[in-house]
């Protein structure tokens, strides 16, 4: 089954997704946009994106394109981040990496190297790269990305401000292989609506049935200011007959919009 996700080699969504490939072949995108239209134009069957991390919140970008493109998420993945800075050696004056890494060891830089410039790119692996080509760059991301003599080295390990921090990756394929079968389901509501109570009216249905939700978030929807998609997660299955009923309401209640069942999954832990 051909897998695409974030690349170049050696970020954390490419562990995350050699967890789950079950030793296929990996391809790699530089963003979480180009991954899933890639999986919902079916160039690839399977594709592994970062959701949400346990310091720094959701990945707003993968949020938004969950509700643009039409993909099922198939498999949700939580991984330990353990974040080292890597460099060639101590002469370096920016830190480059994923803006959410650069965010997870904000108290680390802050307090170890206040005057580096911190430089946002596409990938933790990314800027591992670009510490490998210039000794003045230092990059962050897994230590296993110095283990391949590629003169760099870890300069500090565990960088990251709670030991606790994980992210939450979802595998997302084809609308065709969307499940109903699982002990979570995703859901993206946009009621195209605005009035007092709306939001609750929107989360009853659930409540009513006992159903848990285990997370909700609100992204602007682009058709103006204060209107918003609401991404919904429930502890449930679609193949349950509360969770059929409770959907039922809530199409009623967004009936000028629309709402996208992503699809029902359990929860892999990997842990390393
Ligand atoms: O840059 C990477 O290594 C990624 O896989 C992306 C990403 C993210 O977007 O959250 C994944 C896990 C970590 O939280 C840091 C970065």
């Amino acid at each position: 089954m051909a897998a695409v996700t974030l690349g170049p080699e050696g970020t954390y969504s490419h562990r995350a997704a050699s967890a789950i490939a079950d030793g296929d072949e990996i391809a790699f995108r530089q963003s979480v946009t180009s991954i899933v239209d890639a999986v919902a134009s079916r160039e690839y069957d399977r594709g592994v994106i970062p959701i949400e991390n346990s310091i720094e919140g959701s990945v707003t970008e993968s949020l938004d394109a969950l509700s643009e493109y039409n993909v099922s998420v198939v498999r949700e993945i939580v991984t330990p981040i353990r974040h080292a800075l890597l460099a060639q050696g101590d002469g370096f004056d920016t830190i480059a990496s994923h803006s959410q890494a650069l965010a997870q060891c904000r108290t680390y830089l802050e307090s170890e190297y206040p005057s580096a410039t911190l430089e946002a790119v596409a990938s933790t692996a990314q800027g591992v790269e670009f510490a490998r080509e210039d000794a003045s760059v230092a990059g962050i991301g897994h230590p296993a990305n110095a283990d391949q003599n590629n003169g760099l080295e870890v300069l500090a390990e565990d960088i990251q401000d709670q030991d606790s921090n994980a992210t939450r990756f979802f595998a997302i394929a084809p609308t065709d292989d969307r499940s109903t079968g699982g002990g979570k389901t995703s859901l993206v509501v946009y009621p195209n609506a605005n009035y007092p109570g709306l939001l609750l009216e929107l989360l009853e249905p659930f409540a009513e049935r006992d159903i848990n939700l285990t997370r909700v978030e609100s992204r602007p929807s682009g058709e103006r200011l204060g209107d918003y998609v609401f991404h919904v997660d429930i502890e449930a299955g679609l193949y349950e007959s509360r969770t059929e009923d409770a959907l039922e309401d809530v199409e009623s209640l967004a009936e000028n919009g629309w709402v996208k069942r992503l699809g029902s999954y359990d929860t892999e832990h990997v842990v390393e």
